[in-house]
């Protein structure tokens, strides 16, 4: 049996996630970490990971960027492995997340569905041949009123998965209200729509001389998040140290 702490339990993924743990034979929730724990969970919970003495084999993290530096601190001490799907991390909290990934197993991914990391892959392709017929590429992401963080970590990674196919030529553009000139070939657009209880949205847009092509992925429940965490969690559990996606997960 494989024993996970939630960090973020009392928040929006660690209670679905919570409910998908349960039904699940090899993999158990032994602790749950969240500074204000208002809902009943039907394991122990503890304020902070500092005060958490629970033995565990994998720590699955859905908090805020804030909480970032305590957890890789403890995942190292502990040598406890992490599944780190917070988005929002600045420039230096990404580094921190690769330097510790020397020494204990981190899995990192902005979006644990099959839907997203497949989308991941068929936008190289695409980028590749349109891109280079002169397509400009933007994307649209659109999340709940809730979402602290802005473009989504998945548009962000979206546009890198391309770059990465486009030896690193293209720049991000997030606002362009105060531009007066026309785009530029070498941008990548991203928007970002908050309202409402939208899921998660993301539009990859191909737009060229009188044909525009649309990749888009619809999330309609938290759940296909939930169920990506759980997987990589018993994927990381036992891993040795180094920095996982969830590619690895969907290739094993
Ligand atoms: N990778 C993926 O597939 C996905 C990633 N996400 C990302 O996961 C993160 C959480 O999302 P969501 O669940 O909707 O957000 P919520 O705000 O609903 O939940 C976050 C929870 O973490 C708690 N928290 C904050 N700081 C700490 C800390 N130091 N230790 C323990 N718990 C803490 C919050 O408490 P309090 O409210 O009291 O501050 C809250 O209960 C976001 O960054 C989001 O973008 C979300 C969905 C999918
Ligand atoms: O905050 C959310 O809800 C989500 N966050 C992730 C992101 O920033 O990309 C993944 C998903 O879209 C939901």
């Amino acid at each position: 049996m494989i024993k996970m702490i939630m960090h973020g339990c009392n928040g929006a993924m660690g209670q679905v996630i919570s409910g998908i743990a349960a039904e699940e034979n090899n993999i158990e929730i032994v602790a749950g970490i969240d500074p204000n724990m208002t809902k009943e969970n039907p394991y122990p919970v503890f304020s902070s990971l500092e005060s958490c003495d629970v033995e565990a084999d994998v720590i699955v993290d859905f908090t805020s960027a804030k909480a970032v530096e305590g957890l890789l601190h403890y995942s190292i001490e502990k040598q406890i492995p992490v599944v780190l799907c917070t988005t929002g991390l600045s420039e230096d909290q990404v580094k921190l997340v690769e330097e510790a990934s020397r020494q204990v197993a981190v899995l990192r991914s902005a979006n644990m569905s099959l839907g997203v990391n497949l989308l991941m892959k068929l936008i190289k392709d695409a980028a590749l041949v349109l891109s280079g017929a002169g397509f400009d590429i933007e994307i649209l992401e659109k999340h709940h009123n809730k979402k602290l963080d802005a473009p989504s970590g998945t548009a962000l990674a979206l546009a890198d998965s391309i770059n990465e196919a486009m030896d690193q030529e293209f720049h991000y553009v997030y606002d362009r209200s105060q531009v007066r000139k026309a785009r530029d070939k070498k941008e990548i657009g991203i928007s970002a729509v908050r309202g409402g209880t939208i899921v998660g949205e993301h539009d990859v847009i191909f737009a060229g001389t009188d044909e525009v092509v649309t990749f888009q992925h619809t999330a309609y429940s938290k759940a296909i998040f939930a169920r990506g965490a759980v997987s990589a969690a018993k994927f990381l559990a036992g891993k040795k140290p180094g920095l996982y996606t969830m590619k690895d997960v969907i290739e094993t």
